[in-house]
């Protein structure tokens, strides 16, 4: 590898000092350009926004509003729309015309990251390509001065060394010869470094960013994609994509630099809206929120499953989170009830089961609920069997379930019909407050009935048809919402039939209390999807899972089946399981590709924690060897053994201070379980120690020293980490060892482990080698 990297100060051999030169004044040359587009950008922005202002201002100058005769109607309504689309054409203009400029005031700090030089077959030119974060033309819009990073010739840039190489056209393949492969450092439009590559993309690159500290905020990795990553990034045969990975090596990276690809390459039928990224949790949304915007793309929408389920939940009812789902497996006995109802729900065959339960229900066994009117039963679960099951089984239950609606809507109607005369409904019209009296009045009054005998009648009939019909409104809400099958009862019915009796039991001790367990939120709402249709959500046509390997089977599908018409990609790392269903090798990402159009990349290199960490972590796990670092240097892992609680929290936070006095940037204190997180919190605290304790629902990092839970701190990484409590008391179950790889994968650059007692068998003794033992 050829390298010149110059830092202040330092001078340049002569060969490299011509191209330095060069390289600068073109830097230069690029960034006044930039300032120029900028400068007529804002002109023409100012000039929208005038524009915008003043429409807004006389909107209505311009409208005719007469509404007298039909005819007038469709003209006012005409003139409205015509206004109304002007403005928000202006209005759309103004906000491209804004994204440009943000996208021109990155490319003024750094227009490009690299550089080849690439002769394509039978052409005798070589054509430098620079590569940035967005593409800008010259002034006669001719030429590329930067070439953005996804178009397709940008490609060789991060698949190629130099020599042969390709990129792909809608024609077909170009062929040529990359005789040169540049990378450059430049900050505040200042060129600061400059290497020139061969097989790899820059190592000495990687070895410096990867060398600084953490952010609060992950960091896009544009300049410096790996290879491997690049398959990810530009996969699109794939309608799931599955990419497995060791920890830190660059799945969520990866899955967002793909989000930004996508948005480019089909840029006129995709945006940000239409993508979704379910994340484990809202410090993980947090952290991850800034790597569009870095990119000078809106960010994709997030979500958490949690989140989304609690949104389905039915009025009164709570749902037990991941976490304290976690927690519960952590900390109780896993032989219990609740754990034979575990592996059956999370059993990867347990959705046929459901299916064919569904079929069955199709011919007899849906249970229906009585519906109410005024305290009554007004129409019984009897009555709506009866009228269901009288429909041809061919017909499917959600059709049947609509025909029921539409029957019961009509006797609905009847009712309402029937009820107004009533004496209740006298009493209820009493009970009306002024203000609609009022309305009632002026509407009578506005239908211009002169006598005024008429106006009382049709003034009493119009109060009474208003009371029925606010007394209906629940009834009818239900029946518009299928809310007329008795679901928890089915669900509950299909473990019975099932043979799984005591299950059943379980799960309506905690139905009855209007409790969810997290294991039943998927497998309850796809049930009940089955049964009355699912709830579409056609505009999303992109997925990303990040942590998938926290997902059960019925989970993804249950996902697959939201958002029938959306690709998905999933990211994860079975070694990485934290829940005890997943780590069980339930995980879907442990399953064979089962579709057609299903692929699998598998990254092997880790690029977060330093080659000592990497040696060390990887041990931890099985098939370990197979986890590549980078090599980049650092002190190895430490490890402290203990006599007895009092010390081990004592040493803790002594290690603590001292590595936040060595100013090393984030620290965290990783635990097992949230009960020993607080205890080393309350400890710190009590020792006027400034930490924060990171809970469920935290969303941003605040301080530089954090106490949290491991499966807290998935997806995010800290400069370095204290693994607490690494004692086989603590670690000895086979689950264990994920949580544990977890806690340690999360440092960057230092890793100390410390341990009330004797060692975690998982640090078998091929691992000790890997570590310093204070
Ligand atoms: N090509 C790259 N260039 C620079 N940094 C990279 C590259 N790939 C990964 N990294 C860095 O490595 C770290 C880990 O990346 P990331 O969080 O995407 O990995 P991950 O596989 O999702 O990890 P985990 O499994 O632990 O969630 C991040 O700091 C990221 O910026």
């Amino acid at each position: 590898m050829e390298l010149f990297f110059r830092t202040k100060g330092e001078l340049p051999v002569s060969q490299e000092h011509t191209d330095w030169e060069n390289e600068n004044e073109r830097l230069q040359a690029v960034i006044s350009h930039v300032q120029k587009k900028k400068e007529a950008l804002q002109g023409e922005s100012d000039e929208l926004k005038d524009d915008v202002i003043e429409l807004r201002r006389t909107f209505w100058d311009d409208v005719t509003v007469n509404l007298d005769e039909p005819d007038d109607v469709i003209e006012t309504q005409a003139s409205l729309k015509q206004r109304a689309e002007l403005l928000s054409e202006r209005e759309r203009s103004h906000g491209l015309l804004d994204q440009q400029k943000k996208t021109l005031n990155k490319l003024e700090e750094s227009p490009y990251f690299g550089r080849i030089d690439f002769t394509e077959d039978g052409e005798s030119e070589t054509e430098p390509i620079y590569i940035g974060i967005a593409s800008l033309m010259d002034e006669n819009d001719e030429e590329f001065l930067v070439y953005d990073w996804r178009a397709p010739i940008s490609s060789m840039y991060y698949d190629f060394a130099p020599g042969r190489a390709h990129y792909p056209t809608l024609d077909g393949d170009v062929e040529g010869e990359i005789t040169l492969k540049r990378q450059y450092i430049v900050r505040g439009g200042k060129l600061d470094g400059m290497f020139d590559t061969g097989l790899t993309i820059g190592d000495e690159l990687l070895q410096s960013l990867l060398g600084q500290q953490s952010s609060p905020q992950m960091k896009s990795i544009v300049a410096s994609i790996q290879r491997e990553q690049n398959q990810v990034i530009r996969n699109e045969r794939s309608k799931m994509l599955i990419v497995r990975g060791a920890a830190g090596s660059g799945k969520t990276s990866a899955a967002l630099q793909r989000v930004a690809y996508l948005l480019y390459k089909h840029r006129e039928k995709l945006n940000a809206g239409n993508m979704l990224l379910f994340s484990p949790n809202p410090l993980f949304t947090r952290y991850v929120s800034n790597v569009l915007p870095e990119l000078g793309e809106d960010n994709l929408q997030q979500s958490t499953l949690y989140h989304h389920f609690e949104k389905r939940l039915p009025n009164g009812w709570k749902l037990e989170s991941p976490h304290a789902h976690i927690e519960y497996f952590l900390s109780e006995q896993v032989e219990g009830i609740r754990s034979q109802g575990l592996s059956v729900k999370t059993e990867p065959r347990f959705i046929e089961h459901l299916h064919n339960y569904v079929d069955t229900l199709s011919h007899s066994g849906l249970i229906f609920k009585d519906l109410y009117f005024r305290g009554e039963v007004w129409v019984t679960k009897k009555q709506l069997q009866d009228y269901f099951y009288q429909m041809a089984s061919s017909m499917s239950i959600s059709d049947r379930l609509e025909a029921v609606a539409e029957w019961l809507m009509k006797m609905l109607q009847i009712t309402e019909r029937e009820e107004r005369p009533k004496a209740w409904v006298d009493e209820e019209m009493n009970l009306l407050d002024h203000e609609t009296y009022n309305r009632v009045f002026e509407k009578v009054r506005e239908n211009g009935d002169e006598e005024a005998f008429n106006e009382a009648v049709l003034e009493e009939g119009l109060l009474r048809k208003l009371v029925v019909r606010r007394k209906v409104k629940a009834l009818k809400k239900q029946i518009q919402a299928f809310d007329v099958l008795d679901v928890e009862a089915m669900y509950v019915q299909f473990f019975r039939w099932e043979g799984h009796k005591v299950i059943a039991e379980e799960i309506t001790y905690h139905f009855q209390k209007k409790e969810m367990h997290w294991e039943d939120a998927a497998p309850f709402f796809y049930f009940e999807d089955l049964l009355k249709g699912r709830p579409v959500y056609a505009d999303i046509r992109h997925i990303f899972i990040d942590e998938a390997q926290d997902y059960t089977t019925i989970q993804i599908r249950y996902l697959q089946h939201l958002f029938p018409s959306s690709r998905l990609t999933l990211l994860g790392d079975a070694n990485q399981a934290v829940h005890a269903h997943t780590s069980a090798g339930n995980a879907p990402l442990v399953e064979e590709p089962a579709e057609k159009e299903q692929e699998t990349i598998t990254l092997h290199r880790s690029y977060r924690s330093t080659q000592p960490i990497v040696e060390f972590t990887k041990q931890l796990v099985p098939n370990g060897e197979q986890i590549e670092a980078f090599e980049r240097p650092g002190p190895k892992p430490e490890m402290k053994q203990l006599e007895n609680e009092t010390q081990h929290d004592r040493y803790v936070g002594e290690l603590a201070k001292r590595l936040e006095e060595r100013e090393l940037g984030m620290v965290a204190i990783v635990t097992k379980t949230f009960a020993e997180s607080e205890e080393i919190w309350e400890q710190l605290t009590r020792a006027g120690r400034d930490a924060q304790l990171i809970h469920e629902q935290t969303s941003e990092f605040k301080g530089a020293l954090l106490v949290l839970p491991v499966y807290l701190a998935k997806g995010i990484e800290f400069d370095a980490v204290i693994a607490s409590d690494a004692s086989a008391s603590n670690y000895h179950l086979e689950r264990d060892r994920y949580l544990l790889y977890t806690a340690c994968t999360r440092a960057m650059h230092e890793l100390y482990l410390c341990a009330n007692g004797e060692l975690s068998p998982f640090i078998a003794d091929n691992v000790r080698k890997q570590y310093v033992q204070e």
